[in-house]
């Protein structure tokens, strides 16, 4: 079980006062906050400003605060740390990651910047795989840092890096996803799965929640606060189950009172993997609060 949920973490452009200051109404695990691809260039150091005030004001609740920044290979990368590891952001999303030693230059930069402000509170990072030498990369990459919570796909910018683009099934996401998932479970953090652009295709949006959830992902990044609802509910432990993982962990119990680690349930075989999987879900359930 992760430190905390991820199911989903909503991208909020940085350039915009309103939804920058409304964000935390919305029930999203965790808030990104974009300095990068959502803000033009001409409003970069505008959005900067905006929220180094925002996160030093506003009172986000107990939401998890992600800033998106610009390629801290360059200077406006650099200012965007600068700003935001002294605004108390908790985590750094590096976008286009590609090699292990692009999270180890970001993550030299925020080790300097917190001992020059004195930050005691560790800043965390997230890298964003988004092409074909970024997924090669990924077991490297997520491995990288003490500091990172997880991997995250971003598929638009994958989809044209592979001279493609996504469909309905996403067969052409497949091997990248199976590689930042495999990856994220090698480093033992969070793997985060990509946006869904066509924000009024709700069905679509919960076939391909339902496919990322099947596949191991622990969340996915969304654009707006409409996605949120479908994709909790297809990350929450439904009531049957639930029922189900306790049926397994009192069958369990059973069978270790009677000095046995197997044991039969409805005619399927209870041992440790399947007692593990009922323990997540009982997991999942407590941190959703749909169990209490
Ligand atoms: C490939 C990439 O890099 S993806 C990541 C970068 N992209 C982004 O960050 C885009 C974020 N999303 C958005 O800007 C918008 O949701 C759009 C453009 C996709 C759709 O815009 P709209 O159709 O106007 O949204 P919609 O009508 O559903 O908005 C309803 C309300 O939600 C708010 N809202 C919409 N999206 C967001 C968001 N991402 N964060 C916070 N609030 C939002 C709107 O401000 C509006 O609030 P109001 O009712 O108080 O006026
Ligand atoms: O990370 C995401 O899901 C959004 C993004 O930048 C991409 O898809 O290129
Ligand atoms: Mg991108």
């Amino acid at each position: 079980m992760a430190d905390r949920l991820r199911r989903t973490m909503m991208f909020v452009p940085g350039n915009n006062p309103g939804m920058v200051k409304d964000a935390y109404i919305y029930k999203c695990d965790s808030i990104m906050f974009d300095l990068e691809d959502s803000v033009s260039l001409a409003e970069k150091d505008a959005a900067r400003a905006l929220l180094f005030y925002a996160l030093t004001s506003v009172d986000y609740g107990n939401k998890e605060l992600v800033v998106r920044i610009n390629d801290p290979r360059t200077s406006m990368g650099v200012t965007d740390l600068e700003a935001m590891v002294r605004a108390g952001i908790d985590v750094i999303r590096l976008p286009k990651t590609e090699t292990a030693d692009d999270v180890r230059l970001c993550e030299k930069e925020i080790s300097r910047i917190e001992k020059e402000c004195g930050r005691s509170k560790g800043t965390r990072m997230m890298a964003a795989i988004e092409s074909a030498v970024g997924v090669l990369n990924a077991r490297e990459i997520a491995l990288s840092s003490k500091r990172l919570i997880g991997i995250a796909f971003g598929a638009e910018d994958y989809v044209t890096d592979m001279r493609t683009s996504r469909s309905p099934d996403g067969s052409e996401l497949f091997f990248a996803r199976s590689m930042i998932l495999h990856a994220a479970r090698a480093a033992c953090i969070a793997a985060l799965d990509t946006v869904y652009s066509d924000v009024n295709n709700e069905e679509g949006l919960i076939k391909e929640t339902m496919l990322i959830k099947q596949l191991g992902f622990d969340g996915k990044s969304v654009i707006n606060p409409r996605q949120i609802e479908p994709i909790i509910k297809v990350f929450t432990p439904t009531q049957e189950e639930i029922r189900k993982a306790q049926d397994i962990m009192e069958a369990i119990q059973l069978a270790h009172e009677k000095g046995s680690g197997v044991i039969a349930l409805n005619g399927k075989m209870i041992d440790k993997p399947v007692v593990l999987r009922a323990e997540r879900v009982l997991a999942l359930a407590r941190a959703a609060k749909v169990l209490l």
